[in-house]
C-alpha cells in the first residue's frame, strides 16, 4: 500500500482539489491512505482566532466567519447541489469552535490551540472525502485521532509510537481492501481523547506515522514545488531539483530548516525503509524527488536561509566560566520556553545562540536568563546553511552581507550574518 500526503497549498481551492482527484484516479486500483492538511492558510486563520479569543478580543466571530466563509465558496464550486450532507456535516464542525468561542477561555492557551486548529483538517477532509466519492473514487473518513496518540504535551504532541501502531494496524489494513482512506494530517489525541496537534507543518509527519505504522511500500508528498531543489525557491533563482537523496542528507536539510519536508518525517521512513517522493501537483509527470537508503552524497552544494534570527550572548554575571550547570540552566529554560535553537557557540565567558524571532516566547526567555545572567542580543540576522559546501558557494552567499558568527564541519557551513547597509 502506498500514502500520499496533500498540503494545504494543493488544496487551496475547487480546483486543488479537482486536481487532487485526478492525481488520486490514476492510482485508483493501488491500496491508498490519503492524508490532509487544512485548506491553504486555513491554519494561520484559526491561529489568529484562537489568540483573539483567549486575548478575548472582539473578533474572534469575524475570523471564523471568515474560515467558513472561504470553505463555502470552495463548497460551491464543488457540490452544486446545496442540500449536499457535505454543507451539514462541515457546519457541524464549525459549531465545535462557536461552543468554544461563546464561553470565557477557562483552559490553557495550548490546549485550546489544538482544540479549535484541528478544526481546518476536520473540514478539510471532509470536503476532499465527499468530492471523491461524487466522483466515483469510494472513500471512507477516518478520524487520524482514532489512530494516533500522543502524550498531553499540546501543539507539540509526542507520538506513543506503540498504541499508534497497534490502532493503526488493528483498524487501518480490513479499511484500505476496498476503498480509499481520507484522514487528516498534524492531528492526533491524548489517551483521555482530548485532540492534539503535532507542531505547525505536521501533517508530514502524520503520513510517516502512518506508513510505517502499516509497512507502506512508499511515501508520496504532493508539492507546490517540482520536488526538492538545492534550496527554496522563494529565496534562491536558479534552484536545481535533487532527483535523488539518501535519508541522511534529507535529515539534515530538512534539520537546518528546509521548510519542504517536516522535519520528523524522515526518521521513521528510514527505520522502515520506506521510499519518500516529493512530486509536483502541477507538473505530476515530474520525476521529483527520491528519498532513500543510499551512500550517495548530495550532488549538488544545497543552501538554507532562515531570516528573522536573533542572536542572544549569555555570560554569567560574575564573570566565572560557561560550566555544565549554567549549560544544564539555560537548556531547561530553553525547553520550558519551546525553543529550538538553530546554531549555537560557547566560550569561556559566553554562550551564544541563534533562535527564531518568535516575538512573545522570545522576550520571556530573555527576561528569565536576565535572573542569572547578562543577556546582550542581536536582531534582524539571516542564518544561511551551506551542505556540500565549498568557497565559491560561501562566497556566492555573502555578497552584501556581514559575517556575525560562522561554523563549519567537513559538511556544512553555517554562517549567521547581518545584511550590509548600503
Ligand atoms: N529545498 C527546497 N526545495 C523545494 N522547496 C522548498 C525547499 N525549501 C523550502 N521550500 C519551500 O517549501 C514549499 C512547500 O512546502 P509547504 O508550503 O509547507 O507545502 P504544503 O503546505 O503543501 O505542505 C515550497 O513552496 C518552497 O517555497
Ligand atoms: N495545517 C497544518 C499542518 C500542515 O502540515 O500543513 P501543510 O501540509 O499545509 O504544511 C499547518 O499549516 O501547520
Amino acid at each position: 500500500m502506498q500514502v500520499f500526503k496533500f498540503g494545504g497549498a494543493s488544496v487551496r481551492d475547487a480546483e486543488g482539489v479537482i486536481n487532487l482527484s485526478r492525481i488520486v484516479s490514476t492510482h485508483q486500483h493501488d491500496k491508498l491512505l490519503i492524508v490532509v492538511s487544512a485548506m491553504g492558510k486555513t491554519t494561520n486563520l484559526l491561529e489568529k482566532l484562537t489568540q483573539s479569543y483567549f486575548n478575548q478580543r472582539d473578533d474572534a466571530f469575524d475570523l471564523l466567519e471568515q474560515a467558513k466563509q472561504y470553505h463555502h465558496a470552495i463548497m460551491l464550486r464543488l457540490f452544486p447541489d446545496n442540500n449536499h450532507p457535505v454543507y451539514h456535516e462541515v457546519a457541524n464542525r464549525f459549531v465545535e469552535i462557536e461552543w468554544i468561542l461563546e464561553e470565557p477561555p477557562a483552559d490553557p492557551y495550548d490546549y485550546l490551540y489544538d482544540q479549535i486548529v484541528a478544526v481546518g483538517e476536520l473540514v478539510s477532509t471532509t470536503i476532499v472525502c465527499h468530492y471523491l466519492n461524487d466522483v466515483g473514487l469510494k472513500s471512507k473518513w477516518v478520524d487520524a485521532r482514532d489512530y494516533i496518540l500522543t502524550d498531553n504535551t499540546h501543539r507539540e504532541g509526542r507520538v506513543d509510537w506503540k498504541a499508534t501502531e497497534t490502532r493503526i494496524r488493528q483498524g487501518l489494513p480490513e479499511l484500505l481492501k476496498d476503498q480509499l482512506v481520507i484522514t487528516q494530517g498534524f492531528i492526533g489525541s491524548t489517551s483521555e481523547n482530548f485532540t492534539t496537534t503535532l507542531g505547525r507543518e505536521g501533517s508530514d509527519y502524520s503520513a510517516a506515522i502512518f506508513a510505517a505504522s502499516l509497512d507502506a511500500e512508499s511515501v508520496t508528498i504532493w508539492k507546490d514545488v517540482p520536488g526538492v531543489l538545492n534550496a527554496d525557491p522563494k529565496w534562491f533563482d536558479q534552484t536545481e531539483l535533487i532527483p535523488e537523496l539518501s535519508y541522511l542528507d534529507a535529515i539534515e536539510l530538512t534539520y537546518y530548516g528546509a521548510t519542504v519536508i517536516h522535519p520528523k518525517t524522515i526518521k521513521p521512513l528510514q527505520n522502515k525503509n520506506i521510499t519518500l517522493y516529493v512530486k509536483s501537483f502541477v507538473d505530476t509527470d515530474g520525476k521529483g524527488t527520491q528519498i532513500r537508503q543510499s551512500n550517495e552524497s548530495l550532488p549538488v552544494p544545497s543552501f538554507i536561509f532562515k531570516v528573522n534570527q536573533i542572536l542572544i550572548s549569555i555570560l554569567p554575571k560574575d564573570f566565572s566560566f560557561i560550566v555544565e550547570d549554567n549549560l544544564s540552566d539555560i537548556f531547561s529554560k530553553l525547553h520550558q520556553h519551546h525553543i529550538k535553537v538553530n546554531m549555537m557557540h560557547n566560550s569561556a565567558v559566553n554562550f551564544s545562540i541563534s533562535i527564531d524571532d518568535t516575538g512573545e516566547n522570545v522576550t520571556a526567555l530573555i527576561e528569565d536568563l536576565g535572573k542569572r545572567y547578562d543577556v546582550h542580543y542581536q536582531k534582524e540576522l539571516e542564518l544561511i546553511t551551506i551542505r556540500h559546501y565549498n568557497q565559491q558557494t560561501i562566497d556566492r552567499v555573502l555578497v552584501g552581507k556581514a559575517i556575525i558568527l560562522e561554523l563549519k564541519d567537513s559538511y556544512t557551513c553555517q554562517l549567521l550574518v547581518r545584511k550590509l547597509s548600503i
